[in-house]
This record gives C-alpha cells, structure tokens and sequence, in this order.
C-alpha cells in the first residue's frame, strides 16, 4: 500500500469537460480539479500515506497525523474512508474547517458521492457543508414555523372571538330596535 495514485493529466481536446464524465484516478478535469474514486482513496489507508474524505473532497493528512489535536488515532480509524460524519460529529471549529484547506489534493468523483452530501451543497440553505448544520437548520427552521402557526391560530381565535362579540352585540341592538 502507500502507492501513488496514477496521474494522468487530460489534454483539452480529448478530456472531459465535466467532473461528472472525468475519469478516475486523479484524473483532471476542465479547470485542472483532480478526481478520485472512492477506490482511489481507499488505496491511501496507511499511516505514512492516509487519504481521508470530508464533504466530497479528498485530503491527504499524512503530514497532519501527529499535529491532529483529537490524535492519531481516530484520523487513522477513518484512513482511506469518508470521515464527513465523525468530522461533523466532533463539531470542529472554523479554524479546523480553515486547516483542511492544506491538505486538499482532490474531489470524490460524482458517481461515488452520496445523494444527502450532494444535496447538501445544492441547498442554498446551507451556508457550511456541514450535515450537522444542514439537521439543525432545518428543525429550528421546522420550529420557527410552528410558533408563527401557533401565533397565527391565537390570532385567528381572537378574531373569531371578536367577530363572535360584534355579531352578539349587533343582535342585542338589532332585538330592541
Ligand atoms: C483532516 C481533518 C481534520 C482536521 C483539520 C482536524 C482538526 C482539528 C482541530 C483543529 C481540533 C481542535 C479543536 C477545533 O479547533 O475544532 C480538532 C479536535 C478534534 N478532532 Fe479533529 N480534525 C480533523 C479530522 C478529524 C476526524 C476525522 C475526527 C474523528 C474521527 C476528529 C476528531 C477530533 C476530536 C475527537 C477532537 C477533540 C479533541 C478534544 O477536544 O479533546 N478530527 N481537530
């Protein structure tokens, strides 16, 4: 194991011109973003060679094992794997978020991505790519919702309280008259 992932650059004329047609293998597609399958990744499990995938994007954290402050460990667990959920799990702080960055080497091919991660980043909604953020935003956007029902049913009752009120006095009148 630890071996390199085969490069081969596409030329412009016979390469495909969307990640969705790239082909594996650290393959690059228009705008020279590398693709790798979920294979390719796997390849990278070791601990002087570990590949890890967070939200789609592959990172080579070899160099980061002994910097990671949760340890070596559960970097090591996850080697060669997606680690979006444990990542998300633990609630990293922007400055991890940030620390990624360094270690970018690629995108997961489309064909091997998960329909929810996907989702997640079509979703305006989602400001970070994080699964955890996408859940909460969308309870307390489900919360939020329910309390302006809530305030627009109290609402609808005093109006029909008023209305009740009126029709009851307008009667009143309406008798003695
Ligand atoms: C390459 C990706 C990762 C980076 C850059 C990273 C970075 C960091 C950083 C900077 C911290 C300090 C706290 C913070 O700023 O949030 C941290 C803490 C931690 N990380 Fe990661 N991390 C990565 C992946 C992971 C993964 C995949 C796991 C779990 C499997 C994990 C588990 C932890 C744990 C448990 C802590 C908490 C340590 C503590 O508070 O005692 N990390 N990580």
């Amino acid at each position: 194991m630890g071996e390199e992932v085969t490069e081969k650059p596409v030329s412009a004329d016979s390469g495909p011109t969307d990640c969705s047609k790239a082909e594996v293998n650290g393959e690059k597609a228009d705008g020279g973003v590398k693709y790798y399958s979920l294979e390719d990744v796997k390849e990278h499990n070791l601990s002087n060679d570990t590949w890890l995938i967070i939200h789609d994007k592959v990172y080579d954290i070899t160099s980061f094992l002994e910097e990671h402050p949760g340890g070596e460990e559960v970097l090591l667990e996850q080697a060669g794997a997606d680690a979006t959920e444990s990542f998300e799990d633990v609630g990293h702080s922007k400055d991890a978020r940030e620390m990624l960055e360094s270690y970018y080497v690629g995108e997961l091919h489309m064909s091997d991505r998960k329909q929810e991660t996907t989702k997640q980043f079509m979703d305006p909604m989602v400001d970070t790519c994080s699964g955890g953020s996408y859940r909460r935003r969308h309870v307390s956007l489900l919360f939020l919702r329910t309390q302006v029902l809530l305030r627009d049913f109290t609402l609808l009752q005093a109006h029909l309280g008023a209305l009740e009120m009126f029709d009851q006095t307008f009667c009143k009148l309406n008798t003695h008259s």
